[in-house]
């Protein structure tokens, strides 16, 4: 169901067609197809339910699809799921040994993304003494290590305090700036509205609509998100 093609043949960085997920009796994603273009942020929004975790799991294969085709031009990683870090260990021991398991090193790179994600001076600390803001970056971290070109984050500004949310969206913006595709999901709508470069809106597996972010003629998403919401109801 996946293919990997040359970054320079196409412009998309994810290609879904034709997708179709069902779990027992009940069909999710029907006829589905969606595409990321390379070296943007895209956002996925929804409601509760909506299939915007299943959709990732599907792209990065977690789970296979009952029919269509994925094509990733490109090596991908995940933000790790529930923020699985080692508790005992300090900050930096984790991303020694994450480095480890990912074959990265801590380098300048991490050390500016560390800078640049407020965590520096919190990486002598045992994780368990960590907030939850300040684990969701370490783990942002370990996968941005990874050196993929594109980047899948789940919610990742979920339960975090401002100051986290807008470290976390320059970090996405970083990433963007050196040339790494971000598909992301999230029910932060003022946040999405201030990074995204394009956005699709999905309920009960549907897509209502994907589009632009500068095509949104003065409407907020918000706004655009009940309205389409409630037409498709
Ligand atoms: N492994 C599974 N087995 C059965 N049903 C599943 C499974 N994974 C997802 N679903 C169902 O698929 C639907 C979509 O779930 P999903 O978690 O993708 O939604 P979501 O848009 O990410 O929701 P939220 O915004 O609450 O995170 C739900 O009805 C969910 O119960």
């Amino acid at each position: 169901m996946k293919g990997a093609k040359n970054m320079s043949e196409i412009q998309n960085a994810i290609e879904v067609k034709n997708l179709k997920k069902g779990f027992g009796g009940r069909v999710l994603f029907e006829n589905f197809s969606l595409n990321v273009k390379a070296n943007t942020i895209h956002a996925i929004i929804g409601p509760n339910g909506s299939g915007k975790t299943t959709l990732l799991r599907l792209i990065t294969g977690v789970y296979q699809p009952n029919a269509g085709t994925i094509n990733i031009a490109g090596k991908y990683a995940m933000e790790l799921e529930n923020d699985y870090l080692y508790e005992e260990q300090t900050g930096l021991e984790n991303l020694r040994i994450f480095g480890k398991y990912f074959g990265f090193e801590i380098n300048d790179r991490s050390d500016s993304y560390c800078t640049q994600l407020g965590l520096t001076e919190h990486l002598g600390k045992r994780v368990s003494t960590y907030s939850k803001g300040m684990k969701r970056k370490l783990s942002l971290l370990i996968v941005i290590m990874m050196g993929r070109d594109i980047l899948l984050m789940d919610e990742p500004t979920s339960g975090v305090d401002p100051i986290s949310r807008v470290e976390i969206r320059s970090l996405i913006e970083a990433l963007k700036a050196d040339g790494k595709t971000v598909i992301i999901t999230s029910h932060d709508l003022s946040e999405i509205e201030k990074c995204a470069d394009d956005v699709s809106m999905i309920k009960n597996g549907r897509l209502l609509f994907d589009k632009g972010i500068q095509e949104m003629q003065g409407q907020s998403l918000e706004e655009i998100f009940i309205k389409e919401g409630n037409r498709h109801e």
